[in-house]
């Protein structure tokens, strides 16, 4: 692609205190594309989440939405210029009701005004939201919170939507189920960055994928480039990293 991406990261990092986390982070995302950013437990991908969300500063770099710098916005103008995450472990509010939650995603947002088309398209999206809005959330299935935590995103009208472990905890089936709308939303034009280990799941659905072990991107390409490739397993399985992108 040669148009010019709809979000970019250059050379991000960021951290914890003194402790240093990710380093010279640089990827992007086209519009309407689904892009992944794998890697084992403790890599940084929520990390880079939280950085591009505005939950935690940048130490470095340039974050940017349609080319314009968002590194110093802070979260909540985030959300209204259109980034909007659904947080690894869900977070639903387990007191509150499916329809609740979902209005939540737009309390603060410029999307408030236009929250009844928004609640029907994500009932279309998620059937089963639709036939539990007065659930609490508290009650319901790991597969329906992941649903409803994406729901509640896209509530906010995102340009971009991270996805942090959608899989996390789900059966097989479920997760096929929750993924199955990845692709519908994307159609949408709605630009897609998605955190997994579950590579194979991620793969399956994405147009690119970024690598990320110890903080740093080890390799970027196609999906279909990356699923068998020497990097991704050594990345996830302890291999001595060449550094060489596939
Ligand atoms: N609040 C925090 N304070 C200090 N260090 C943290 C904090 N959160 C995460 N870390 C550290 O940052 C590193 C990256 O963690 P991060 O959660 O971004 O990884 P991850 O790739 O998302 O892993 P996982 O798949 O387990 O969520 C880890 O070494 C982790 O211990």
């Amino acid at each position: 692609m040669t148009s010019s991406p709809l979000f970019q990261i250059e050379h991000l990092n960021a951290g914890y205190g003194e402790s240093i986390v990710l380093s010279d982070v640089s990827l992007d995302v086209q519009q309407g594309e689904i892009v992944s950013l794998l890697g084992p437990n403790g890599a940084g991908k929520t990390t880079t989440m939280m950085a591009i969300t505005g939950l935690l500063s940048a130490y470095g770099g340039t974050i940017r939405l349609d080319g314009h710098p968002i590194t110093d916005k802070p979260a909540h103008k985030r959300v209204d210029l259109g980034v909007a995450l659904s947080p690894e472990g869900r977070q639903v509010f387990p007191e509150l009701n499916v329809e609740e939650n979902l209005l939540l995603g737009s309390f603060a947002s410029k999307a408030r005004a236009s929250r009844p088309r928004n609640l029907t398209r994500i009932y279309d999206l998620f059937p089963r939201l639709a036939e539990r809005k007065k659930q609490l959330a508290g009650l319901m299935s790991g597969g329906e919170q992941q649903m409803l935590a994406i729901g509640r995103a896209l509530m906010s009208e995102p340009r971009l939507l991270l996805l942090d472990e959608p899989s996390l905890g789900l059966s097989p089936l479920i997760t096929e189920l929750v993924y199955d709308t990845i692709p519908v939303i994307a159609a949408e034009g709605i630009s897609i960055l998605l955190v997994e280990q579950n590579t194979e799941a991620a793969l399956a659905v994405s147009n690119r994928a970024y690598v990320l072990s110890h903080g740093r991107i080890v390799a970027a390409g196609k999906a279909e480039d990356l699923r068998d490739s020497a990097v991704l397993r050594d990345a996830f399985f302890g291999g001595a990293l060449s550094g060489a992108a596939q």
